[in-house]
């Protein structure tokens, strides 16, 4: 360090220094004491330096010196008058991991630290009364987009992964947050931290921000490929491995590894080839460990059947490989499983996992080699593509972390020599990527532009253009950096319009509400974006390359043109929410001479549920759809009726279909043809078939969790992972949940109780009789049903019987029976206050707990039949043009 560096001493309060001596940190790295420098004044600061190189502690240090001048040496209670600091992180598991680090640590300095992971959909503002809020980036959109007041507060944003801006589907409710909070409170401070990439300084300029960058790595990255037997390093090092006789190149240089005392991480494309690999490695490292080692193995093999119960297939094969050290890490498992193998991995009793890149984001491990099996990825399009730079950086930078290892290896294999040199010099010399803006996604802004209206942020289109011109999507158009890829996105955008505005139009040509829900864009029922696929990327990325902005059009008027056209947008997009009965115009208050909107209780249901507009619209028509078909007698509604049209849905991700799939579709369908609401259900020659199947697969998948299909059953039966299951079932909630909201609307619209109890079954995974039973505490699915079978079908019938009966009911027990009976007999009635009607509350309270433990299992119904109403002509069409008109919402 040049004797003219900043000291820290200099920079920072004291209890910062003595901070940093219990953490054990003894000096700051260049990039860290450079970034402190210039954050520690107080300006927007984008952080763009390698991996491993310590962003997080230049968070850290800046927050707690802006907390620190902030209360004075006021510790304990978070003073009211001081800022807040936000701390957005891209994935749930990132900020739980952030929450943990920080905890315990800022207690001791009088900070306190919060989090929220709950839903997506439910408020939590109580996580606002803590100096540090760590949120996810959807999280605190949702929560800043419901009461935008709140952004006052807030003295810092610290972002991290910022380059996610240009993740197709995430990144424009990234640049939305940012942009709301440096529109609100230009004064909160903005630390943006970022893996290296091109365009860091566009990134920066838009922030108005300073832009540290660097080259410098605290542990040495040596990055190579392997070939014949030879690891060949950048720097013109080889090293001689020789492929162990009957043993993969993976297994002969994890082999390697492990006898040097490292760690390894596999990345590979697949979640099927996660597991492969762990099948390959878990027997050969066994024999390689020494008998301790083996030990911690059988440990973690015992740790895992306890959080685990091991009836899935994927979890015996993980539980298997564990024996040799081995594990497989990939999206399809249990969130619990997936931190469990990384704690171990940290703790270093895993010896190898193999993931897929899902792992790349941004963890800390002692991964001293990681191997990257390849550097492609199958697109169903175009077949292999190559990965972006920046993704090949991030899993590379998981390799040699400051703390744990003295260097880091990363070694890229693949299967044809030529191609292998070639990819991989590419790759190891090549420069990551820009990042690009992904506001320019009509279907992705609608949402965002609804909830201006919502939140009223903005609600006229002047205040909308206004926002969007303070977008990082708007700087990019005006430097040029987009130009091209607008075209891009426009051509493609009319061929996608195309193909699903003739869906549209079949759709509501069949429908008798034709003309409502008229949908001009071509959108409503669209599943997904434009640029979504690695293939889609490069495709864009060559666009670019290849045409440099041209000078001429970034002249004066280019400013006029950008401004035109993002006045189009937004007027179709307007249009598309007066039509659908979203927003509605008000008398713009005098004298402003301006168009001013204001949500509808539909259109703030969508917004404040976080649903994409499009699925609101399409509940909404179906609901009314549904009602006229029962009116009609032509539907018989039932929960596969509400699965079906949840499904459909774009927020829902669908499953890939196996050709083994088709006749367990056919056959559903030929049991439920009169339960969807649609006009007519697909053949299989209909162009729209592979979507309704594809819904479909998805429908029976729920259908089956709530008939109690065991977990196991229905991840062989769909080949899915127990953690798709989980996130579907996460999903239904949410969704099920705004459903009932918007049926509320109407009184006609009678399915919210139907749907309410649909959703109980979703959360439980049960059966309707199961209901009253997994209500008391400690009861779950399968001690329910076990209780069931026992013949306890009721509350009643567990009130009314002897404790050691219930006790002999398999996984019961007496501590178990003890406890529900007490929960039965003294459930404490909360005595919550009614300040206008005092004696009115205790009576609600109980009519609400008599009313949760009626026995709504005495009739084992599981479908409810509604049976066709005999309407005469006249009233049916009456009530039809009654619907169809605006008599709804
Ligand atoms: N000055 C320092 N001295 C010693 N260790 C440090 C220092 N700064 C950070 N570290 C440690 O370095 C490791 C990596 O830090 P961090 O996770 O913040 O890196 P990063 O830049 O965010 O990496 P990535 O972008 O790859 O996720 C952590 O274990 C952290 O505790």
């Amino acid at each position: 360090m040049s004797s003219n560096s900043p000291h820290l001493e200099d920079l920072v309060h004291p209890n910062i220094l003595s901070y940093l001596f219990r953490k054990k940190i003894i000096e700051l790295y260049p990039p860290q004491l450079e970034a402190i420098d210039a954050g520690i004044t107080g300006r927007n600061l984008v952080v763009s330096i390698p991996t491993a190189s310590g962003k997080t502690l230049i968070a850290e240090i800046l927050a707690l010196q802006k907390l620190l001048l902030d209360s004075n040496g006021d510790k304990g209670k978070a003073s009211k008058k001081r800022g807040k600091v936000l701390y957005l992180c891209p994935l749930k598991a990132l900020a739980t991991e952030k929450y943990e680090e920080f905890k315990a640590d800022w207690d001791s300095l009088g900070f306190r630290v919060g989090i929220s992971t709950s839903d997506i959909d439910q408020i939590d503002y109580k996580v606002f009364n803590n100096d540090l809020i760590i949120l996810t980036n959807e999280k605190a959109d949702a929560l800043l987009r419901l009461d935008p007041k709140r952004i006052a507060a807030i003295s810092m944003v610290i972002c991290d992964e910022i380059h996610l801006i240009n993740d197709d589907h995430r990144g424009i409710t990234l640049e939305f947050l940012l942009t709301r909070i440096k529109t609100a409170n230009p004064s909160a401070q903005i630390v943006g931290l970022s893996a290296t990439i091109q365009n860091a300084e566009e990134l920066a300029s838009w922030l108005q921000a300073q832009l540290i960058t660097s080259e410098w790595r605290p542990v040495a990255l040596k990055e190579g490929f392997y070939l014949r037997d030879e690891i060949h390093f950048q720097d013109g090092a080889v090293r001689t491995i020789p492929k162990i006789p009957g043993h993969s190149e993976v297994t002969t240089l994890a082999i390697d590894m492990i006898k040097e005392g490292g760690q390894v991480l596999v990345f590979t494309n697949s979640r099927k080839n996660t597991i492969k690999l762990a099948d390959e490695l878990h027997i050969p490292i066994r024999m390689i460990t020494d008998n301790k080692e083996k030990e911690e193995f059988d440990q973690i093999q015992e740790e895992i059947a306890k959080i685990d119960s091991l009836e899935t297939e994927t979890a015996k094969k993980l539980h298997k490989y564990l024996k040799g050290g081995v594990a497989f890490h990939h999206a399809g498992l249990p969130r619990k499983i997936l931190s469990f193998i990384v704690k171990q991995f940290n703790q270093r009793k895993i010896k190898v996992i193999c993931c897929t890149p899902t792992l790349a984001a941004g963890v800390n491990t002692p991964a001293r080699r990681v191997i990257i099996k390849t550097l492609y990825r199958y697109n169903a399009e175009k077949g292999n593509v190559l990965i972006p730079v920046i993704e090949y950086k991030q899993m590379a930078g998981r390799a040699g972390r400051p703390r744990f290892d003295p260097y880091g290896e990363v070694i890229i294999l693949g299967s044809n020599p030529e191609k292998l040199v070639n990819d991989a010099v590419g790759y190891i010399n090549g420069d990551p990527e820009k990042i690009f803006s992904k506001v320019g996604d009509e279907n992705k802004l609608q949402s965002h532009i609804l909830s201006l209206i919502v939140s009223k942020f903005a609600d006229s289109m002047e205040q909308i253009l206004k926002f969007l011109k303070n977008t990082f999507y708007y700087h990019q158009l005006q430097t040029g950096t987009l130009s091209d890829v607008e075209e891009a996105l426009n051509n493609k955008n009319k061929r996608y319009t195309k193909r699903k505005s003739s869906l549209q139009k079949t759709r509501t040509q069949l429908r008798p509400t034709s003309g409502r829900g008229n949908d001009p864009l071509g959108l409503a029922a669209d599943p997904g974006s434009f640029f979504t696929t690695a293939s889609d990327y490069w495709e864009k990325e060559n666009l670019l390359q290849s045409t440099k902005p041209k000078k001429t059009e970034l002249s004066d008027n280019i400013e006029i043109k950008i401004e035109r056209s993002l006045q189009t947008k937004i007027q179709q997009i307007i249009n598309y929410f007066q039509e659908n009965e979203l927003i509605t115009q008000i008398e713009a208050p005098h004298p402003i001479a301006v168009e001013v909107f204001e949500a509808t209780p539909f259109g703030k249901i969508c917004s404040q549920s976080y649903i994409p507009p499009q699925d609101g619209i399409i509940i909404k028509e179906d609901l009314l759809y549904a009602k006229v078909l029962e009116d009609y007698g032509e539907i018989e509604l039932t929960n596969t009726s509400w699965l079906y049209l949840l499904s459909k849905l774009s927020a829902f991700r669908k499953f890939y279909l196996r050709k083994q799939d088709y006749n367990p579709i056919f056959t559903f369908i030929e049991h439920h043809s009169d339960n969807f609401i649609m006009e007519e259900v697909w053949e299989k020659t209909d162009p729209q078939f592979l979507e309704f199947a594809q819904e479909l697969k998805l429908t029976m998948i729920m259908q089956d969790w709530i008939s109690e299909v065991h977990e196991k059953n229905i991840t062989e039966r769909y080949n899915i992972g127990v953690g798709d299951i989980h996130n579907t079932i996460d999903n239904a909630q949410w969704l099920l949940r705004t459903m009932q909201q918007i049926a509320r609307l109407d009184k006609e619209l009678h399915f919210s109780s139907d749907l309410q109890k649909l959703n109980y079954r979703i959360t439980h995974g049960i059966k309707e009789s199961l209901i009253p039973l997994v209500k008391l505490k400690g009861i779950g699915r399968v001690r329910a049903r076990k209780l069931f079978q026992a013949g306890f079908k009721t509350t009643n019938d567990i009130l009314n019987s002897n404790i050691e009966d219930i006790a002999k009911v398999p996984l019961i027990g007496m501590t178990i029976a003890r406890n529900i009976q007490n929960q039965l007999l003294n459930r404490p009635v909360k005595k919550k206050i009614d300040r206008k009607h005092p004696d009115k509350s205790e009576k609600l309270l109980l009519d609400k707990t008599t009313l949760e433990f009626q026995s709504q299992d005495a009739n084992d119904k599981e479908e409810k039949h509604i049976p066709p109403k005999d309407i005469n002509q006249d009233t049916k069409e009456r009530k039809l043009k009654k619907n169809s008109l605006d008599r709804f919402f």
